[in-house]
C-alpha cells in the first residue's frame, strides 16, 4: 500500500468483475441442474410504485432469467396490507420451486420492515437480512450464512484491486446501516483489517478518512467524500447511488453519482470504483450467486454452491 499518488487511480471495472461472477454462477447452476434436475428459483417481491425500485427489481428478474433460473416477480400495490405481504412470503417459503426470496426495500410506512424480514425463511434469505444470517455473519459461520450482496460485492472489488490478502490494512467505513455499513464492517474484520466505523456523530471525518488504506463510502450523500479526504494510493469503494440534477444533459435531466467526489478522488486514490459501473452490478451478481448457494443447500448438495468471496 505504499503507492504514490500519480495523478490517476486505477478505475475498478465493477461491470467486468460482475460478469466474471455471473459466469461462475452459470457453471454452478448447470452442475446443480445436471445432478439434481432442479433449477434454482428466485422470487422478487416489490410493494408500491417507486420508479427506482421498479428498475432495480426488473434488472434482478432479467439477470435471473439470463442465469437460467426460475424467476418470479410479485408486484403488489402500495396499499397491500402487512398481513397479505406476510401471507405471500409464507407461500414462497413453502414453495419448492423457490430457493431465494428478496423483498425490495424500502417498504411503505404502514408495513413493519423488521417483521417482514423476520418472516423470510433464513435458508431462502438471499439478501442476508434475516437476524439469523446477520448472527451467522458476525459469528463467522460462513458455511451456513447467506452473505449480504452489496457488502460481499464490495469485498470482491477490494481484492480485485489490492490482491487477496487484506490483513493489517486500515479500513474506514462511512455509514452503519444494517444493510450496508455494519455487514461491510463484519466482512472487513474477517479479512483481518483494522476497522473504523464513521457515522453522523463522528468528529473530524476528513482526518479519519485520510488514514484509510481502504475507504468505503455508504452514506447516501452525493459526492460528500472529497479528494483531500483520500489517502494517496488508497482503495476507494463508493457504494452510494444518488440521483442529482444534470442540466448539462438538458432541462430536467438527472444523473447518478456516488457518495464520493469522483473527479477529486480519482487524482489521489490508487484504485476507485465508479458510479455507475462499480458496486451496483456486483450487488446483482452476488444475488444470483446467493440464489444458487441457497438452492444447493436446500437440495442437500452444499458442495455445489459457487465459491465467490
Ligand atoms: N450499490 C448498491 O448496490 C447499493 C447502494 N446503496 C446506496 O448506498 C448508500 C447508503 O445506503 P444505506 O446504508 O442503505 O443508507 P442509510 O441511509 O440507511 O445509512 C446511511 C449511513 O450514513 C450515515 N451518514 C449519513 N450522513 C452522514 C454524514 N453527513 N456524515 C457521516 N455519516 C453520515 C448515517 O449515520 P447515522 O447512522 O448516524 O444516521 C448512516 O449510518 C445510499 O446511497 C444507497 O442508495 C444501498 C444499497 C445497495
Ligand atoms: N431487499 C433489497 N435488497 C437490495 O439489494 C436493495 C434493496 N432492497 N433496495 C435498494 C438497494 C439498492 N440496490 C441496488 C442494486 C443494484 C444497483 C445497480 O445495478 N446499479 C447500477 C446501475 C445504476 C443505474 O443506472 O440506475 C450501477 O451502479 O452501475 C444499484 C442499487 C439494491 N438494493
Amino acid at each position: 500500500m505504499e503507492r504514490e499518488a500519480n495523478g490517476t487511480a486505477d478505475i475498478i471495472d465493477g461491470k467486468a468483475v460482475a460478469a466474471g461472477v455471473i459466469e461462475r454462477v452459470k457453471g454452478a447452476r448447470n452442475q446443480l441442474e445436471a445432478e439434481t434436475g432442479v433449477r434454482p428459483g428466485l422470487a422478487v417481491v416489490l410493494v408500491g410504485e417507486d420508479p427506482a425500485s421498479r428498475v432495480y427489481v426488473r434488472n434482478k428478474s432479467l439477470k435471473a432469467e439470463e442465469c437460467g433460473f426460475h424467476s418470479e416477480q410479485h408486484s403488489l400495490s402500495v396499499e397491500t396490507s402487512e398481513t397479505d405481504l406476510l401471507a405471500l412470503i409464507q407461500r414462497l417459503n413453502a414453495d419448492p420451486a423457490v430457493h431465494g426470496i428478496l423483498v425490495q426495500l424500502p417498504l411503505p410506512k404502514h408495513i413493519d420492515e423488521k417483521k417482514v424480514l423476520l418472516s423470510v425463511s433464513p435458508e431462502k434469505d438471499v439478501d442476508g437480512f434475516h437476524p439469523i444470517n446477520v448472527g451467522r455473519l458476525s459469528a463467522g459461520a460462513r458455511d451456513e450464512a447467506l452473505m449480504p450482496c452489496t457488502p460481499a460485492g464490495s469485498i470482491i472489488l477490494m481484492k480485485h484491486a489490492l490482491g487477496p490478502n487484506l490483513s493489517g490494512l486500515d479500513a474506514v467505513v462511512i455509514g452503519r446501516s444494517n444493510i450496508v455499513g455494519k455487514p461491510v464492517v463484519q466482512l472487513l474484520l474477517q479479512e483481518n483489517c483494522t476497522v473504523t466505523v464513521a457515522h453522523r456523530w463522528t468528529r473530524d471525518l476528513p482526518a479519519i478518512c485520510r488514514r484509510a488504506d481502504i475507504l468505503v463510502a455508504a452514506v447516501g450523500q452525493a459526492q460528500m467524500v472529497k479528494g483531500d479526504w483520500v489517502k494517496p494510493g488508497s482503495c476507494v469503494i463508493d457504494v452510494g447511488i444518488n440521483r442529482i440534477a444534470a442540466p448539462e444533459k438538458g432541462e430536467g435531466k438527472t444523473r447518478i453519482v456516488g457518495d464520493v467526489d469522483f473527479d477529486g478522488a480519482v487524482k489521489v486514490a490508487g484504485a476507485i470504483t465508479p458510479v455507475p459501473g462499480g458496486v451496483g452490478p456486483m450487488t446483482i451478481a452476488l444475488l444470483m450467486a446467493n440464489t444458487v448457494t441457497a438452492a444447493a443447500r436446500l437440495l442437500g448438495r452444499p458442495e455445489l454452491a459457487p465459491i465467490i468471496v
